[in-house]
Parts: C-alpha cells; structure tokens; sequence
C-alpha cells in the first residue's frame, strides 16, 4: 500500500488533494460529532473555541454537508493530522496484482429507466420553471469480501491524483444488524471553495464528455465539448450561480469568460477557475461552503425549484452525495470539494453515485452513458475496472444466482 495512506481503517475523515492531506487519526486522535443544535455556523464556531480553550493543537470542523440541507451533515471537531503534498505515486499504489473480485451489480435506476427520467424531465422543463437540473441514478454492488475503505481511498488517490480523495464516515446506522458504519469515499475533480486568509478560490465543473482509450477520439471530445452550445450553456448556468453568490462577498473577484477544459481519467469537463479577495470581516470556509452549496454543478436552476424537482424526480436519497467534503480551521480558512465520484461502502456493499446536468438540449441516452462514465472512476477502485466500459451501465457479470440484498435502508 502507499506510504501515504492516508487513514487507517478506523480513521473518520481522510481528505487527500494534490496540495495536502488531512487525517484524522481515528485510534489516538482526539474528536467528537459536532452537535447539530443551534445551527451549523454557531455550532461550529462554539466547539473550536472550546477545543481550543482544551488546549487542542489545531482544532478544524472535518466531514461532509448533506445534498439536502435540512438532511444530517456528518461534522466532526478534530485534532487532525496535517501533512504535506502527496508523494508521487508509487506502482504499488494501484494494486495491479490483484485479482478482479466476485461481485453482483443492481442499478438505481436502470440506464433505461434514467434516460426516460431524462426525457420526461426534459419535456418538463419549461412547465416546471426550470432552467437546469441535475438527475443522478446509482449502482450497487456487493462483493464477497468486506470492503476496506482505507484501501479504496488509497487506490483512488494513486489513479486520481489531481482529485481531492476523501473518506468520511457518515454517523449512519449500518444497513443490518452488526453492519459496519457506512463511509463515504470519493474522488472530485470539483472544489467547491477553498480560502486561505482573504484570497477565496472555486472550480466549477460542469458539461461533460467520456474519456476515450484512442488519443485521436480523446483530443475530438474535449474540442467538440469546448464548442458544445449545449455544454456551455449548462457551464454558465453554474459560474453565474457561484460568482452572484462571492461577488457581494469580494472587494475583487476573476471571472475568466470562458471555461477551459478538466480532465480526470474518466472524464472531460468544461471547467471555470474563479478568485477573488473577501473583504471583512472575513467568512469561514464553512460559511462560503454553506453559501454556495448546492450549486447548478449538482442541483440546478433555478436552485430551489430543482431541488423540490430532485426531491420528486430520483428514486433514492442523495444523503451525502453531492453535498460537501471538507475542512475549516479556526481561522475559518478551508476548503470543500464537492462530493461527486463517490460511493458509500458498508461491509461488502458499495452504493455508487453519478448524475449529469439536464438542459433543453440533453439527449437522454448520452445523459445516461455520461452517468455510466462517471462510475468508472469508483469501479475503477473497487478493482472492477474490467467490467465493461460505458456508454450504460455494465451487464451484470455471469454468475449471480441470487438477487442482491437490498443494500440501502429504505429501498426496496
Ligand atoms: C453530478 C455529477 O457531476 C457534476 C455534473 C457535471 C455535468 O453535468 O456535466 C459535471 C461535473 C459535476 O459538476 C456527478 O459526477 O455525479
């Protein structure tokens, strides 16, 4: 395994980036659950200050937001662990030894029945009042053995490197009894927010295209998806989102007019850097996070519509899916990358989440194969990247002689 892996197996929070990685020592490390009471920001602030008044070394709120604000978030108060860059890569990193697992696979819903949610919804539209909405569909897959958070995270810090690599226990019950507790691991290519002093920083992602193995038909993507009126028109509805919301907030703050292109190995993005400098008094990254969260990248516009849309439209709670992960120090600098390319793994059960923007434009069955691209990065690190590539979803290997358990509470 790495040398940096970052959490041991007990760890509650695990955030590595490109810049640093941040643990929460789960055996010695001192944390609690920050209280939900009284509000997020209050609460935040008063278990800092009194970590503090402890004599904690560097207290900082970790964890996840919720997609649904109302929803619990799982926020910690921790003495974490702070290090440095990752280091390069190492060719153990990527386990490229071991055997492809036995698995059983179930999607939530089907590629097909996604992509007639996306015709529907695109029909819908205009009546519904909506600009955009994101619609995001799930995979389930069940292992014979129990899964290892640590070790997915660690896989996917070795083929993710530009990503911020996460691992979050959630505070969920696990889905039967003696079950573990589920945790959310990821990789994003999205940061939400980060600030360091005044200087604030978001990249939002969004308009999307599969990666291809061919170079020639790569390079042809990513330039058809820098051209894409579709694409960019679904880009803008975001940046103006984030920019409306940190311009109020800035005494200066670059828009660059065009996104540039994102790359992780599974995807192209349009993608657009933003910064500015806040003036004082200065908000927390937890607040900013809170601000902008959720944005169009994830939730649509205009943003309450689409979330009622969400509410009504996917069968299944997004829980922590496309809210936030992240930091916030008590200096209230921090940073949250949005919580995309992920999975919630409890015991030998794995729920992956990937959703795609839906415009006037969108066809629905390129939606539902950019869904199943968006797996990719998560199969990938479950060690089933031989399970066949996009457009859909994977068919179901050969050997599955029972159903899958249900693998989510609640759902049937
Ligand atoms: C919703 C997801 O991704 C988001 C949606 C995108 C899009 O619609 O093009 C692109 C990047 C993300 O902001 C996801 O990965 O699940």
């Amino acid at each position: 395994m790495a040398p940096d892996t970052p959490a041991g197996p007990t760890s509650p929070f695990s955030l590595s980036t490109p810049a640093r990685t941040l643990t929460v020592d789960g055996g010695r490390g001192r944390f609690r659950p920050l209280s939900a009471g009284g509000g997020t920001v209050p609460a935040a602030s008063a278990a800092l200050r009194g970590a503090r008044a402890a004599g904690w070394d560097d207290p900082r709120i970790v964890g996840a937001l919720p997609f649904r604000t109302q929803d619990p978030a799982a926020l910690l108060v921790a003495d974490a662990v702070a290090g440095g860059p990752r280091p390069p890569r190492t060719p153990d990193d990527a386990d490229p030894a071991l055997p492809a697992p036995r698995f059983r696979l179930r999607e939530e819903p089907s590629a097909d029945e996604y992509a007639r949610l996306v015709a529907v919804a695109v029909d819908r539209l205009s009546r519904e009042g909506l600009d955009k909405v994101v619609l995001a569909r799930t995979l389930l897959v069940e292992l014979e053995e129990p899964l290892d958070p640590a070790r997915v995270l660690a896989r996917l810090a070795a083929e993710n490197p530009g990503a911020h690599n996460f691992a979050v226990a959630t505070g969920a019950d696990g889905t039967g009894p003696g079950d573990p507790r589920p945790v959310l691991v990821g990789a994003s290519p999205e940061l939400l927010v980060a600030r360091d002093g005044p200087r604030v920083r978001s990249h939002p992602l969004a308009g999307s295209a599969p990666r291809h193995p061919d170079p020639a038909t790569d390079r042809d993507r990513a330039h058809a998806l820098l051209s894409s009126a579709k694409d960019l028109g679904e880009h803008a509805f975001v940046v103006e989102a984030v920019a409306e919301r940190l311009r109020p907030l800035c005494s200066r703050l670059d828009v660059p007019p065009a996104p540039t292109l994102t790359a992780t190995a599974t995807m192209w993005h349009l993608g657009t850097p933003v910064a500015g400098l806040l003036r004082d008094p200065l908000p927390s990254a937890l607040e900013l996070a809170l601000l902008l969260h959720p944005t169009p990248a994830v939730c649509g516009t205009p943003s309450d519509t689409a979330a009622r849309a969400i509410g009504r439209w996917e069968p299944f709670d997004r829980g922590l899916y496309a809210g936030a992960v992240g930091w916030c120090d008590a200096d209230g600098d921090g940073e949250w990358a949005v919580a995309l390319r992920c999975a919630e793994i409890a015991g030998t059960r794995a729920r992956l989440f990937a959703g795609a923007g839906i415009v006037a434009g969108s066809d629905p069955a390129s939606e539902a194969a950019e869904t199943g691209a968006k797996f990719r990065t998560m199969l990938n690190a479950l060690g089933l990247g031989s399970v066949s590539a996009a457009p859909a979803v994977p068919a179901a290997p050969a050997a599955p002689a029972a159903p899958v358990p249900t693998p989510h509470g609640g759902h049937p």
